[in-house]
């Protein structure tokens, strides 16, 4: 099926091929790309845009002794099909597959973990600096490869900044298409995109090309360390000049570019050249997201990342929908800010480069001035909504709960601490799937709980998130509590149930009694609310007397309700979707401790310490112990009742994998 693809074990078969077969692996590539997302779904159009870069670095570095470091992975899956991976694809992101993103345990041809943006400069600078110590600065090659929007992460400026001083051999490899998911925005955005449209562009792409084949035609060893310096002296001079790659210049790169990085023969012989120059360099590359797939091409949003109905035409010929039926967490996010936002001329709203995952985009249309993307700059975001609440506006920050650790000492220092009221709107918490241990939003309670004048909360179902939406918005932080406020809600749909009683009003601290018992409690958060109501009602047909607790806050506790229950029933449940070190259910357990509870029996339900793999979120649930069926079966046990045998032996086959 691909003819020469498939018989690539290792890029060290490149190297014996001619250019016009390079060219046939190219094509499938995109081919074997497009197959096999078209079943699994992935990220696409990234991947689609870094074909040939990707197969010039392997045709002319030989990893893994050369180190390519490339910037959050999810452009990497030709890197995987290269390196020996190919026939695993139809396990991609899949539980037991292959990941699709980097990862060390997964090949030796992924040098460095990734997932999250803007790590590639400064772990490769880390490797540069250990092969120099190792004595080996001519024979190791270094290299970053980041693209235009990973390289406004702060963490990717600082490694540029970092590197660019040091003298040593290290090429960053800027793969420039425009787009981050949605458009590149900000400075150096419009900066790129000015070298892209100068006239310079045109002129020095065959300047460069004239030079490459002159070099091409002088073969031998000699020659081409001559050709090096020749290379180094007039590509960097080609380019300082004026509206040229200047701002790289002046941080201490020979800045080569920008240049067509879907021309195969221009990359091999441009990457051969700068193998001889000495020094940081940075190298610009041109591409287009979604190159080779029309509908990527064009709408490179949307065929960002992919799922399988994607591929699917609908009867009208238009792609048929990726979203399943129901209505997700983040779509009750973005109908509710914009009825808040119509209403309050203080709300603003904040990305940092998630318009659509966030589900800020409506917003950003309906009101374009009070809408930020900050690009991929978690910690800015965080630190500019500070300023914001300084002066009195509503900064609504919507960041996904992992992207958001890069801000950890923002929510601390700038906004904690000075007590200004933040609203954090944390999307993506909790097992996330097929993104894997990256993205997983499973730390933010355990991170933000022990930070002083936080208050978190977490909703059981869509209504409730509106309901709290509206609470933080219009009480919370003009209220007595005034403060930074979190409230967390997972991926995918929202839950539909009908629950025994009407939501109450949310009120400071204040949970809610769903159904009320006396043999055992099950006090469960945020989303865990549901399958605790399924095994609650088990209970309850078996004949225990169950009671259910939504928390609603992980601070502050409602210590009153969760104090009655405890002593009522003497045996708890505690369930959440987020690490079980330091978060909910540890709470409570200081709690009962502080007040001197200590005869009741506890079960605390939650992510264990390990990081969970990629896979379909039931699967993880199950993994994690995190349903309904563990949780009637831990509530048979504490209270001694006998367990349905099979639902023992599955436990016990499930704890045997997590610990392992
Ligand atoms: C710290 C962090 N914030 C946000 C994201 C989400 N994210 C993943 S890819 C991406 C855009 C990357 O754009 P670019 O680096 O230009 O690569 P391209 O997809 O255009 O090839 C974003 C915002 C992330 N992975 N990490
Ligand atoms: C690569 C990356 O970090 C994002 O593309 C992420 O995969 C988006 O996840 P969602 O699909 O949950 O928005
Ligand atoms: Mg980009």
């Amino acid at each position: 099926m691909y003819e020469i693809l498939s018989q690539i074990k290792s890029p060290d078969d490149l190297k014996t091929l001619s250019r016009d077969q390079l060219k046939q692996v190219a094509r499938e590539l995109r081919q074997a790309i497009v197959d096999h997302l078209s079943q699994t779904g992935g990220h696409f159009a990234s991947d689609l845009g870094a074909v040939e870069l990707i197969l010039a670095l392997h045709t002319v570095y030989s990893v893994p002794k050369d180190k390519i470091i490339w910037d959050t992975g999810h452009q990497c899956y030709a890197h995987k099909m290269l390196t020996g991976r190919l026939e695993r694809f139809s396990t991609l992101r899949q539980y037991g597959g292959i990941s699709g993103f980097l990862r060390r345990e997964e090949s030796e041809y992924d040098l460095f973990g990734a997932g999250h943006a803007g790590t590639s400069i400064s772990a490769a600078y880390g490797f540069a600096v250990a092969r120099d110590f190792a004595g080996k600065s001519n024979e190791e090659h270094v290299l970053a490869v980041i693209g235009d929007a990973a390289m406004t992460a702060g963490l990717a400026l600082e490694g540029l900044h970092n590197a660019g001083h040091s003298g040593r051999n290290f090429v960053v490899v800027l793969n420039d298409n425009e787009m981050s998911i949605a458009e590149s925005v900000g400075a150096l955005a419009k900066y790129l995109a000015k070298l892209r449209v100068t006239p310079l562009y045109q002129s020095l792409e065959s300047r460069t090309r004239g030079l490459l084949k002159r070099i091409d035609k002088t073969p031998g060893q000699v020659v081409f360390r001559a050709a090096g310096s020749v290379l180094k002296h007039n590509l960097t001079h080609l380019v300082s000049t004026e509206n040229s790659g200047v701002l790289f210049e002046q941080l201490g790169y020979q800045y080569i570019g920008p240049v067509d990085g879907h021309d195969l023969d221009l990359l091999i012989d441009l990457f051969t050249a700068i193998k001889s120059i000495k020094g940081p360099v940075f190298v610009h590359l041109l591409t287009v997201k979604g190159k080779g797939y029309e509908k990527a091409e064009e709408d490179a949003r949307k065929w960002h990342a992919v799922t399988p109905p994607m591929f699917k035409e609908t009867a009208e010929g238009t792609a048929a929908s990726s979203k399943s039926s129901g209505q997700s967490w983040t779509s009750y996010f973005s109908k509710t800010i914009l009825e808040l936002a119509a209403e309050d001329p203080k709300i603003v709203a904040i990305t940092a480069a998630m318009p659509d995952g966030t589900g800020l985009t409506p917003f950003s249309k309906q009101f374009p001035d009070r809408y930020f993307d900050t690009a991929i700059a978690e910690q800015h975001a965080v630190c500019f909504a500070a300023g914001l609440a300084a002066e009195g506006m509503k900064p609504i920050t919507a960041i996904y709960s992992t992207f958001l650790q890069r801000a950890y000492d923002m929510i601390l220092h700038d906004v904690a601490i000075q007590n200004l009221p933040v609203l954090f709107c944390l999307d993506r918490a909790g097992l996330v799937g097929d993104d894997g241990p990256t993205h997983h939003g499973v730390f933010d309670i355990a991170y933000m709980r022990p930070i002083p004048n936080m208050a978190l909360l977490a909703p059981k179902d869509g209504p409730e998130l509106v309901q709290m939406l509206r609470y933080m918005v219009q009480e919370h932080v003009v209220g007595p509590h005034a403060g930074p406020i979190a409230v967390r809600y997972p991926r995918g749909n929202a839950p539909s149930v009908e629950w025994p009683v009407e939501s109450a009003p949310i009120e400071y601290g204040k949970s809610e009694v769903l159904l009320d018992g006396g043999d055992i409690a099950l006090f469960a958060y945020g989303n865990m609310v549901v399958p605790a109501f399924e095994a609650a009602k088990t209970l309850r047909a078996e004949g225990i007397d169950a009671a259910l607790i939504n928390l609603r806050w992980a601070k502050p506790l409602d210590a009153e309700t969760i104090l009655t229950y405890a002593k009522k029933t003497r045996c708890m449940l505690v369930m959440e979707e987020g690490v079980v070190h330091g978060g909910v259910g540890s709470a409570i357990l200081e709690l009962l401790a502080e007040a001197g509870v200590t005869d009741v029996r506890v079960k605390l339900f939650g992510v264990p310490d390990k990081f969970i793999e990629h896979g379909a979120i039931p699967i993880l649930h199950q993994l994690c112990m995190l349903t309904a069926h563990d949780f009637a079966a831990a509530a048979r046990d504490l209270l001694g009742k006998p367990q349905p045998e099979p639902v023992a032996v599955a436990r016990e086959a499930r704890h045997e994998s997590l610990t392992a």
